[in-house]
């Protein structure tokens, strides 16, 4: 892996794995979540958000009448195989928000991230966010970044619910759709070869990021190109013909 050279009108970032690290989000975050489901489902159950997620995870369960004490182990049982769905998501949105927000949480990047995202940013590059990690998860994340907010430089954000699961090729059309680029002009950057694949299939530029230490890395990003961190990263908007 050396560096690495890429034309596109936009970035769209994946965040664990490639952005941040997935043992801050597993370590930390979602113990935060888990802790905090109970008395979410008990003291918050007229919350929009809370109904919307109940009853998806009720209609995916097949159990109409499924209460708290089931909803919660359901969400635990979700959390432990790290599934990415989106009920779980909502609600860890919702959760960690709060705590971003009250300073018991402050998101981990990689420090090569933030003067890449800059310098991407200063060339021109529109950024976005496409993570399993519900939207207002993600502008909770780039919003509290250790060295200071980063959202500031995000533009849209997508997740499992308005684009869809991050492993199929319509989900990343839908983002292209109302980006309104072609997939030629699109950048994406995760540590997973399925969600590179799903990206070139719907025509997107598509690099891996293999992070030492993270839990893909050692599985590889396939036949994509790789880099190891952003440094070894450069992007430049498409040439202007004529
Ligand atoms: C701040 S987003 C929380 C991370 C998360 O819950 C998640 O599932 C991230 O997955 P990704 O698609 O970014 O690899
Ligand atoms: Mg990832």
């Amino acid at each position: 892996m050396t560096g690495h050279r890429e034309r596109a009108a936009c970035v769209v970032l994946d965040i664990e794995g490639t952005t941040s690290a997935t043992g801050y989000v597993v370590e930390v975050l979602y113990p935060y979540s888990r802790a905090r489901f109970g008395a979410l489902l008990t003291e918050r159950a007229d919350h929009p958000e809370v109904r919307r997620a109940v009853a998806a995870v009720r209609a995916e369960l097949g159990e109409p009448a499924a209460g708290p004490a089931r909803i919660e182990a359901v969400l635990a049982g979700w959390l432990a195989e790290d599934r990415k769905a989106t009920p779980l998501k909502s609600l860890q949105g919702l959760l960690w928000s709060e705590g971003f927000a009250r300073g018991e949480l402050v998101a981990h990047f990689y420090p090569d991230v933030p003067p890449a995202l800059r310098r991407w940013r200063a060339a021109g590059l529109d950024l976005h966010v496409y993570s399993s990690g519900s939207v207002a998860a993600q502008r909770a994340w780039f919003g509290h970044a250790a060295g200071g907010s980063l959202l500031e430089l995000v533009g849209r954000c997508y997740d499992t619910e308005n684009a869809g699961p991050k492993l199929e090729a319509d989900s990343y059309r839908r983002i292209a759709d109302d980006l309104g680029l072609p997939g030629e002009r699109i950048l994406f950057l995760s540590d997973r070869a399925g969600e590179l694949d799903a990206a070139r299939a719907a025509g997107w530029r598509a690099v891996g990021v293999r992070r030492p230490g993270e839990p893909h890395y050692r599985a590889g990003v396939g036949d994509h190109p790789a880099v190891r961190d952003f440094s070894a990263l450069t992007v430049r908007p498409p040439a202007v013909v004529g």
